[in-house]
């Protein structure tokens, strides 16, 4: 419960320090500044044209709220339940991988940020730090797996097995990446963060995957992650078969029909989260609010329901909690904090989302998640992108 009565929460940013970028495109253009143009561009490109990069934008400044006053607003309760945990905000921290192109402390930075948030925090197969050194930093955050397929399936069960000896509390298996999207600016900055390594973690500590490898030379192993990352023989009975081998509950990330919502529900599936991985993968694909609405009819309450891939502001969460989202997962914005000051600049984005999403909430004239669900909302087919 936030009592909006103690200090304004906007005010707060404006001191004698200098100023921290306040929203996303000052983030962008900050950490443009400040990193090369290879992890830069790996980081806020988007596939192919980039339509569906500006599809995601486009999607929540179709709608406009139509709030309500007089209601008493001076406590807000941003708390969600999740899988039987209660948490202070609605915001997850989306599977980010090689983080260690923008900070040395990579996801370890990161997930001490979840932790003092108490933010759920979901780790990347292709991580720079491995699940246990991740663990081990931060022992008491809430932290899910998000697990890439394998060629070799017998490392992607060695994979969620590690992660739930460790802690982890789910398994997110992304569906959307069974090979990467037609990446444009990779190709013009001549940059691929797997070749230089980045995603060593999780494979390099696992026992099948180095079992696998002909010798332990650097060259061997970019070899085998490139040979196992991409798995486009990915179907509904590895899903089964990952159920049958994981006590954990699992989520598919990348859902955007209605009907791959209602096979999850029939497959045991025990949560989805909405993506179109930030526009990464195909270009040309609906923005994720846009699939919202039709998903959520569809799932009717039976599981949760997390959506991401331009949520970039506080309004932004409001707008898909208010469709019916249960919880809101945050990409870019996290990665561009911990580009700029590591763990500091990760609580710090998350902060002033969150600060903004309590002022929203309080100013649409409701007072808890659950009571975004009876604003008004208006769908207004703009083109406009900023
Ligand atoms: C640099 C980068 C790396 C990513 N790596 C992964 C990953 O390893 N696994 C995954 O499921 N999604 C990955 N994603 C997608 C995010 O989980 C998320 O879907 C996306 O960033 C959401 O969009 P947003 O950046 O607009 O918030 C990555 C995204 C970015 C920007
Ligand atoms: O960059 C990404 O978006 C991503 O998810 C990914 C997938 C496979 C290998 C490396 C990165």
């Amino acid at each position: 419960m936030t009592n909006t009565t103690d200090g304004d929460l906007l005010l707060k940013n404006i001191t004698a320090q200098a100023p921290f970028p306040i929203c996303f495109a000052d983030l962008e253009k900050t950490v443009a500044e400040k990193i090369a143009a290879g992890p830069f561009g790996y980081i806020r490109s988007g596939a192919g044209g980039e339509q569906t990069l500006h599809n995601n934008r486009a999607a929540f400044k179709k709608y406009s709220i139509v709030p309500r006053f007089l209601n008493d607003v001076s406590n807000v309760d941003t708390s969600i339940h999740l899988f039987g945990k209660t948490y202070p905000t609605p915001l997850l921290f989306a599977p980010v991988g090689m983080n260690g192109m923008v900070h040395d402390e990579g996801e370890l930075a990161v997930v001490r940020a979840a932790q003092h948030l108490n933010i759920p925090y979901i780790q990347s197969t292709v991580s720079t730090y491995a699940l246990e050194e991740v663990a081990e930093a931060a022992p008491t955050a809430t932290k899910w797996f998000q697990l890439y397929w394998s060629t070799n399936e017998a490392i992607a069960y060695s994979m969620a097995a590690r992660a739930e000896a460790a802690g982890f509390e789910a398994i997110v298996l992304t569906i959307d990446t069974v090979m990467l999207g037609w990446r444009e600016e990779d190709v013009r900055n001549q940059f691929s963060p797997l070749k230089l390594g980045y995603a060593k973690g999780n494979y390099m500590n696992d026992p099948v995957f180095t079992a696998s490898l002909p010798d332990d030379s650097f060259e061997s192993y970019v070899q085998g992650v490139l040979q196992n990352v991409f798995h486009p023989t990915l179907n509904w009975e590895h899903v089964r078969e990952l159920k049958r081998r994981t006590n954990l509950p699992i989520l598919l990330k990348g859902i955007l029909h209605a009907e791959d919502a209602r096979l999850a529900i029939d497959n045991g599936i025990d949560g989805i989260i909405v993506s179109n991985h930030g526009g990464r993968q195909l270009d040309g694909v609906i923005g994720s609010l846009d699939a919202l609405p039709a998903i959520v009819e569809t799932v009717n309450g039976q599981i949760p329901i997390i959506l991401d891939s331009g949520v970039y502001r506080g309004m932004d969460a409001l707008k898909a909690l208010a469709l019916g989202a249960d919880a809101v997962a945050i990409g870019r914005p996290f990665v561009y904090g911990l580009a700029l000051n590591g763990q500091q600049g990760v609580e710090k984005v998350m902060t002033n989302l969150y600060d903004e999403l309590k002022v929203s909430i309080a100013l649409a004239g409701v007072t808890s998640v659950k009571g975004l669900r009876n604003i008004t909302l208006v769908k207004i087919d703009g083109t406009e992108d900023k």
